[in-house]
C-alpha cells in the first residue's frame, strides 16, 4: 500500500509523514527531497535555472515512477502534486490519498517563518502573504477535496494527526 499525503505548503506533509512512516514501519518518500536528490539541484535552484513548467514535468515524471514501483510507503507529495496534468487521478488509482487541511492562519504562520524555501512564497511581503494563501488555497482546494480522506490539523499536535490517519487506513 502507499499512503499519499497532499495539501497546501505549510500544512505539515513533509513532518507527518516521517512520523507516520515510524510508526507504522513504511518506507518515507518526500517527493521534493527525491526530484531535488536526482537533479542535484535544490527546488528552488530547478524554479531558478529551469523554471515552474520544467519542475512540474519532473513532479509528474517521478510521481509515476514511484507509484508505479514502490509498496508500503508513506509519500509526501508537493502542495501543487495534485493540481497538475492528471496527478490527483493517479494518487488516488495508486494510492490511499490524504488531505491535510489547514487553516489560513495557521498557514501563515507557518510559512511566514521558512518562505526562502519556498519559490511561490518566497518574493511575497508578510503583509501580503495571508491574501495569497487565501486565494491560492482557494484555487487549489478543488484538487485536495479529492483525497480519499481529509484530517484536519489547526491546533493538533502531530501525533494525534497520525493517530487519526492509522484510523483510516
Ligand atoms: N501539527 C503541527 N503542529 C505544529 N507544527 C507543525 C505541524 N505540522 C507541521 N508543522 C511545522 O510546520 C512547518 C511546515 O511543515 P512541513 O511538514 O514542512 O509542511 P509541508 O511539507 O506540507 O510544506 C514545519 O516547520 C513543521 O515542523
Ligand atoms: O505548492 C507548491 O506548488 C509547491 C510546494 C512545495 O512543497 P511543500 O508543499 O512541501 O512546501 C514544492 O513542491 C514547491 O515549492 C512547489
Ligand atoms: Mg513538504
Amino acid at each position: 500500500m502507499v499512503i499519499s499525503l497532499i495539501g497546501y505548503m505549510g500544512c505539515g506533509k513533509s513532518h507527518i509523514s516521517k512520523i507516520l512512516s515510524e510508526k507504522i514501519d513504511f518506507k518515507l518518500i518526500d517527493l521534493d527531497k527525491e526530484i531535488s536528490k536526482r537533479n542535484k539541484l535544490t527546488i528552488p535552484e530547478i524554479f531558478e535555472k529551469k523554471g515552474e513548467i520544467y519542475f512540474r514535468k519532473l513532479e509528474r515524471e517521478t510521481l509515476e515512477e514511484i507509484l508505479a514501483s514502490e509498496e508500503n510507503v508513506v509519500l509526501s507529495l508537493g502542495g501543487g502534486t495534485p493540481v497538475y496534468y492528471n496527478n490527483m487521478e493517479i494518487i488516488n488509482h495508486n494510492s490511499k490519498s490524504i488531505f491535510l487541511r489547514a487553516s489560513v492562519s495557521t498557514l501563515v504562520e507557518r510559512l511566514s517563518k521558512q518562505k526562502e524555501k519556498r519559490p511561490l512564497i518566497a518574493n511575497i511581503s508578510d503583509e501580503d502573504l495571508p491574501e495569497f494563501i487565501a486565494k491560492h488555497l482557494f484555487e487549489r482546494n478543488q484538487f485536495y477535496s479529492k483525497a480519499q480522506f481529509t484530517v484536519g490539523t489547526d491546533a493538533r499536535e502531530p501525533e494525534d494527526i497520525v493517530n487519526e490517519i492509522i484510523e483510516k487506513l
